[in-house]
């Protein structure tokens, strides 16, 4: 089973520029969590945080005991192994095959033998649909079959966490599609804790069990998604309708007097509807996070807002079909 991530108010600059403040969440052990949040808000940033790549001032990463932040750099070092990284480019080697590519961790970190290794490898490019590919460069193929070549290397050393910046940028609608289903499938068949960085709305719809989102140098919300789903903050009603109306700006927050200009003109959001969460592939095994979040989630819901709580229990009740949920206008004061 993946390991729970314990995060405690982490603080992070770069000099004088704070990036954000006083961070903290639960990752809860074998979820999917994604977190969203406008361009240059820190999501990448705080991934890299997690895995101790970066030092924020203040705070705590705890994983199996080990701080993140602030454990001798051996433990870190040690601990960075449960986890496997997935990066918006793939990252992989230009000059060698998607196989010589994916088995370059176990090579590198490992004393397997060669033939441990291509066992391993192809059993990884088949769970990411890339067999026959293995022979090829990365610039021989699509940008969605690198994103996928990538996370196959992500899971050679059989990750506990795994972290995903930006899986879908790049895809095109269908491609983005068939890589949420594989996210779930994934957790199916491995149990891993997963977080997932993306703008991508219908992947924050559809794959994960908890959302949360950055904004303004804070974490706005973090929870079980039927949370940030019904809220009615304004920067959230706008991330996920999509509105130039609200908080975020196109470069920059916008001022008060922007904001005031726009609360008189603006027209209402549009109800927002909760769709079911993508279930795993027929024939893959159920995923053993719904009973654990079934259980903590219920065991919370009397603290949870009151949409929230009434979509949670929506959700539970029935097997199929969409939930409208109404969100209050954003900017109202609702
Ligand atoms: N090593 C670094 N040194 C100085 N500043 C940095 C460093 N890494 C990131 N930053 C700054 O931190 C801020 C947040 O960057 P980050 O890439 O985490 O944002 P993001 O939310 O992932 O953005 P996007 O959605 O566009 O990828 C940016 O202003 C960036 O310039």
């Amino acid at each position: 089973m993946g390991i729970e991530v314990v995060v405690e108010g982490l603080t992070k600059s770069f000099g004088r520029q704070n990036i954000w403040r006083d961070v903290s969440l639960t990752l809860p052990a074998g979820e999917v969590s994604v977190m969203l949040g406008p361009s240059g808000t820190g999501k990448t940033v705080f991934l890299k945080s997690l895995i101790g790549l970066l030092k924020p001032e203040k705070g705590r990463v705890l994983i199996n005991g080990v701080d993140m932040v602030n454990s001798p750099e051996r433990d870190i070092y040690e601990t960075r192994k449960l986890f496997g990284l997935m990066f918006q480019d793939g990252a992989l080697f230009g000059s060698l095959s998607l196989f010589d590519n994916i088995a370059f961790p176990l090579r590198e970190h490992t004393r397997k033998k060669e033939s441990e290794i291509r066992r391993i490898v192809m059993e990884r490019i088949e769970v990411v649909g890339l067999l026959g590919a293995e022979g090829k460069l990365p610039g021989e193929i699509s940008g969605g079959m690198r994103k996928r070549a990538g996370l196959a290397r992500a899971l050679v050393l059989d990750p506990q966490i795994i972290l995903c910046d930006e899986p879908d940028s790049g895809l095109d609608p269908v491609r983005t599609a068939y890589l949420s289903q594989l996210l779930i499938d994934l957790n199916a068949q491995i149990d891993a804790t997963m977080l997932i960085v993306t703008h991508n709305l219908d992947i924050a719809a559809t794959v994960p069990d908890n959302m949360g989102m950055l904004f303004r140098r804070e974490l706005v919300t973090f929870g079980p998604r039927e949370v940030l789903l019904t809220s009615d903050e304004p920067v959230v009603s706008q991330f996920l309708g999509g509105r130039r109306e609200g908080p975020i700006g196109m470069s920059e927050e916008k001022d008060a007097a922007t904001l005031a200009a726009e609360a008189n003109t603006a027209t209402p959001a549009a109800a927002r509807v909760i769709v079911p969460q993508l279930e795993p592939s027929p024939g893959l095994p159920p995923r053993r996070a719904v009973a654990r979040r079934r259980e903590r989630v219920m065991s919370m819901i009397d603290t949870l807002p009151p949409a929230a709580r009434s979509a949670i229990r929506e959700t539970y009740a029935r097997d199929a079909g969409a939930v409208t949920v109404t969100a209050p206008v954003a900017g109202s004061g609702a």
